[in-house]
């Protein structure tokens, strides 16, 4: 008997299910045995086939007995054939060979029967055919005549219902994981079900499972039903549990007014439940459940009490479905209608549905528990928040929330990889529990701490791998420590460095202004961030116009000073022109001729006869800094000592194109050429070391996302503008003829008063597609005339480099007065007289890119004027923010907010965002810091990970751990 229950549970009916099977034995039962040999020989090596081929444990003594009798059938004696076939009958799922037959016929006769595979009942044709019961219309419909033969009873005893329920869709293929038990015990409630099979199974996997394990290895889950998963990319358990729910549907308890499709909690009790079976394969599962609900704000209908609620009882039609023959056997449809007996206390929530007859509602997503008494009724009725899950390849939402249930429960307690303390000092729930917590959630409050610690470890393993790889990059002990020390107090990372060399303040000298004293703050940090062991990774942010090029050269002349090399590396070639040509003309004011450093030009427009003799000049040393586009980190270009490279709106630039600097390796023995210096810059040792980094952000990057991309950046802020300059008057107009008037009018005005014109537009040319947009090219001729007397300049992308520096030059020397452009103006173009700049629709733009472009005028001490022209009224709401605010750190917060990280940074840069499947870096900021110090604290202890086995193995799993800048 014991071999009998263990095959039961270990080969499921499903292997043999297909209905050529079954009807190959009906036949041959009906007409057979007395058939010629051969025929016989024929059946036997088909059924032979059909259990080899379906069953996946055909090493099973049981099954090997079987195959063996079957092997022998064409010549067994027609008692022990018939003997044979009623055990292939019990393994199919059917009580006996008898009940096998008499489903064949049943199905041939009422036309449901389809061959082999396509055997599927649909879902609405089964519930045609067995309406819900409507209490008082519809008896309770008895399908079985109420014995319950031996068959039955062996699978009584071996199956709770709990996997059957579960998986409600498919059926069930057992693994070893689950003990099986050797002797009756009575069926088992649905609590001590659960309660010995969780245990049971946790016990079983507990040495067996990880997040990595496959997801075969889940309890009960069928072949069939694993490809599903698996063909969602679902391959192992951590796949599966970070699937995380989209949201949690916020269970409102029922209420007298009930709209179709809202998730609902209800208390009620079961007055009825059937299970049916409608088809051989199919069968149905309902519950009816009765609920009083109250009108709570109703005052309508008094009582004689003066009781104010309106009450009233509606009927809640819970159904299930299942397909497979052995969801259709007898004891297992007793065994689903004995879990919810009538009259019993239950909690029931999920999305309702109305059904046609009044106050009936039907509910195919539902949570259900059997309430011990009335007094558990208030802790339920408070709600449990119901997963939502992202819809993935099809898959039902029902299933989805089961296999959650189930992989969440058999989750061993030690998949933890990060230390206690961690979890301690951050106050975190435990990997387990968070795992629990997300899919599982008993209140909104346990989800949102689960929420936590998952997206803290999506931080926390960017933090770690990121600082990891730079420790491994450093030599000493020293190195490392002072490394980490200054990742742990960013704010005191740099000390203030009063003394600059003497190229430094002979520059500083020739400024036709003194510098803020953000300015001084910004310079002296990075002079003594320069003077550091380690190369300098540091970004330098401030809004737009607050000097941060000045910061840049003075940081450039430092390193000059001591024999070194500088690079300045810029997006464009129109910055790269005005950049070297401010520069020069710095320089042309320096008094001392003999250490004025020589600096180069090198874009891609420069003649190559030109470029050859820069890289020889950048060889040999002669030249001191270079100024450029992407040209300067190109191969064949090589330094003699190249000590900073100066990366302007770096968020242009790659990371991996930031990174070719690192390359470019000097010697930090070498001599110093300029000896007017007193600086202490040049270490004594003789070993190669990367260029310190200096990157520059026009576009402020709040600094939870500046940590995100780049963890590894001290930053430097400038926080004040020059003296003088005024807010930009802004104004927000809607586009239309009245508008456009309008600002014709504002414009002529700034142009009597000899101001310059910035117009932006969204496009260069006309498109038939958007034909709203109005376009620079197009718009060219219109402005001329209708500004006649004035002159007008075109800028735009399409147009080579030296007509683009022309446009921008004649704009600059007052030759033009407007200049028509698209956003190429966006990123550092520098006219400090130009007063006005107008926005062609301009909602096309995000807030940080306007706040960009509005930076282009007032950069002088002339009053300014923005004019933002929305396409329509609707865009009008969002622009108003930039008519409130000229603080570029506030409205980049703003960008992040309402359009998220990769509108804010633009393409490329969004591109080099690591992906965060659950957190948001517009609100998880604050994880994200205290991710980092973790990181930080664990590095602190090891910095080679080596006391940390397992989240060295983990971050490996997480990111391949590849070199910086690659
Ligand atoms: N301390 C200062 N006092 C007066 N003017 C200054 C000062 N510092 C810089 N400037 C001037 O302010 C203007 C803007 O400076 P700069 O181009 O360096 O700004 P930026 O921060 O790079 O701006 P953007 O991000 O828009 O490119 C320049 O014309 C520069 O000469």
């Amino acid at each position: 008997m014991a071999v009998a229950v263990s095959v039961v549970q270990s080969f499921p009916s499903q292997c043999f299910s297909g209905n050529g099977l079954r009807s190959a034995i009906a036949f041959e039962a009906e007409k057979g045995y007395r058939n010629a040999l051969g025929r016989r020989m024929r059946f036997s090596n088909f059924v032979f086939s059909k259990i080899s081929k379906l069953c996946f444990r055909s090493k099973h003594t049981f099954v090997k007995d079987v195959l063996k009798e079957v092997d022998s059938y064409g010549i067994a004696s027609i008692s022990d054939q018939s003997k044979l076939l009623n055990k292939v009958s019990v393994l199919m799922g059917y009580d006996s060979l008898h009940n096998l037959i008499e489903n064949e016929r049943a199905e041939k006769q009422s036309g449901t029967y389809v061959k082999d595979a396509e055997n599927e009942f649909d879902v609405s044709l089964a519930c045609r055919r067995f309406p819900s019961i409507i209490l008082s219309s519809s008896p309770r419909v008895e399908l079985y005549d109420g014995t319950t033969s031996f068959t039955e009873r062996m699978l009584l005893e071996t199956q709770s219902c709990e996997g059957f329920l579960s998986d409600t869709m498919g059926e069930v293929q057992s693994t070893t994981l689950v003990p099986v038990k050797k002797s009756y015990q009575p069926v088992p409630t649905e609590e001590s079900s659960k309660k010995v099979s969780l245990e049971s199974q946790k016990d079983a996997v507990s040495v067996q499972l990880s997040l990595d394990s496959s997801i075969s290895c889940i309890h009960g889950i069928s072949k069939k039903r694993c490809h599903q998963l698996e063909n969602c990319g679902f391959h192992t358990l951590r796949k599966l549990l970070h699937h995380f729910p989209r949201t949690y549907a916020d269970l409102q308890n029922a209420q007298i007014k009930i709209d179709d499709g809202q998730y609902l909690i209800f208390i009620g009790k079961v007055l009825n439940s059937r299970g049916i079976k409608a088809s051989s394969t199919f069968s149905i599962f309902e519950v009816v459940v009765g609920c009083e609900i109250t009108d709570n704000e109703s005052t309508e209908h008094m009582n004689d009490f003066g009781d104010s609620k309106r009450k009233k009882t509606i009927y809640l039609h819970l159904k299930k479905f299942f397909r497979g023959t052995r969801f259709t056997s007898v004891p297992f449809l007793r065994i689903v209608e004995d879990k919810h007996k009538e009259g019993d206390f239950v909690c029931v929530s999920g999305k309702v549905r109305t059904m046609p007859s009044k106050d009936h509602y039907e509910m195919r997503e539902y949570n259900i528990d059997v309430l011990k008494d009335e007094n558990e009724a208030s802790f339920h009725a408070k709600g449990r928040p119901y997963p939502i899950y992202p819809s993935k390849g099809g898959l039902n939402p029902n299933f989805l929330r089961d296999i959650m249930e189930r992989v969440v429960q058999v989750l061993p307690v030690n998949i933890d990889p990060i230390p206690k303390n961690i979890i301690l000092d951050f106050r975190l729930l435990s990997l387990q529990d968070a795992y629990t917590g997300i899919h599982q959630p008993k209140s909104i409050n346990e989800a949102d701490l689960a929420r936590k610690r998952l997206i803290f470890d999506e931080f926390f393993y960017l933090q770690l791998g990121r600082l990891y790889q730079m420790l491994e990059g450093l030599g000493t002990q020293i190195e490392k420590d002072g490394l980490l020390d200054k990742y742990r107090k960013p704010e005191s990372s740099a000390a203030y460095m009063e003394e600059w060399s003497s190229l430094t303040k002979k520059f500083s000298k020739t400024l036709p202004y003194t510098l803020t004293p953000s300015q001084l703050t910004a310079v002296s940090e990075i002079i003594w961030d320069l003077r550091q062991p380690v190369p300098m990774n540091r970004l330098l942010q401030g809004d737009v116009g607050c000097g941060k090029t000045v910061v840049a050269f003075l940081a450039c002349m430092e390193v000059i000073g001591s024999g070194y090399q500088a690079a300045f590396m810029v997006p464009t070639e129109l910055l790269a022109v005005q950049h070297y040509e401010h520069l020069s003309n710095l320089l042309e004011n320096m008094e001392d001729f003999e250490c004025k450093p020589s600096i180069a030009l090198l874009t891609g427009s420069t003649p190559s006869k030109q470029s050859r003799i820069i890289h020889k000049g950048l060889q040999t040393g002669d030249i001191s800094m270079v100024i450029g586009t992407t040209s300067l980190i190109a191969d064949k270009v090589e330094f003699s000592a190249l000590r900073i490279a100066v990366v302007d709106e770096q968020q242009r630039f790659g990371v991996i194109q930031r990174g070719r600097f690192n390359s470019k390796l000097y010697y930090t023995s070498i001599s110093s050429r300029m000896l007017a210096t007193n600086s202490d810059v040049t270490s004594k040792n003789d070993k190669h070391m990367a260029p310190h980094i200096l990157a520059m952000s026009a576009t402020p990057i709040p600094r939870t996302l500046a940590l995100a991309l780049y963890g590894d950046m001290s930053l430097t802020q400038i926080t004040d503008l020059p003296p003088g300059r005024t807010p930009v008057e802004t104004f927000i107009i809607e586009g239309n003829d009245n508008g456009f008037e309008d600002v014709y009018e504002m414009m002529l005005d700034e142009l009597k008063v000899g101001g310059k014109v910035y117009l932006v537009y969204p496009v260069i040319e006309q498109s038939e597609q958007l034909p709203q947009l109005r376009a620079a090219s197009a718009d060219f001729e219109f402005i001329s005339n209708r500004f006649q007397g004035y002159t007008c300049g075109l800028l735009h992308g399409r147009m080579k480099s030296d007509e683009k520096d022309e446009a921008l030059r004649k704009f600059r020397l007052g030759e033009t007065d407007i200049l028509l452009s698209t956003q190429v103006i966006e990123i550092g173009v520098d006219v400090p007289d130009a007063s006005m700049m107008v926005v062609m629709n301009a909602d096309r733009f995000g807030i940080a890119q306007l706040h960009q472009l509005r930076g282009r005028v007032g950069r002088g001490v002339r009053k300014s004027k923005c004019i933002l022209l929305a396409s329509s009224v609707s865009s009008l709401t969002r622009l108003k923010v930039l008519g409130k605010s000229s603080d570029g750190f506030y409205l980049a917060n703003m960008d992040l907010l309402l359009r998220g990280p990769g509108n804010l940074l633009g393409k490329k840069q969004s591109g080099h965002l690591p992906e965060f499947p659950i957190a948001r870096l517009e609100v998880d900021g604050n994880i994200l810091q205290e991710a980092h110090l973790a990181a930080l604290k664990v590095l602190g202890v090891s910095h080679d990970l080596e006391q940390f086995p397992l989240l060295k193995t983990e971050l490996s799993m997480r990111q391949p751990l590849s070199i910086l800048g690659d």
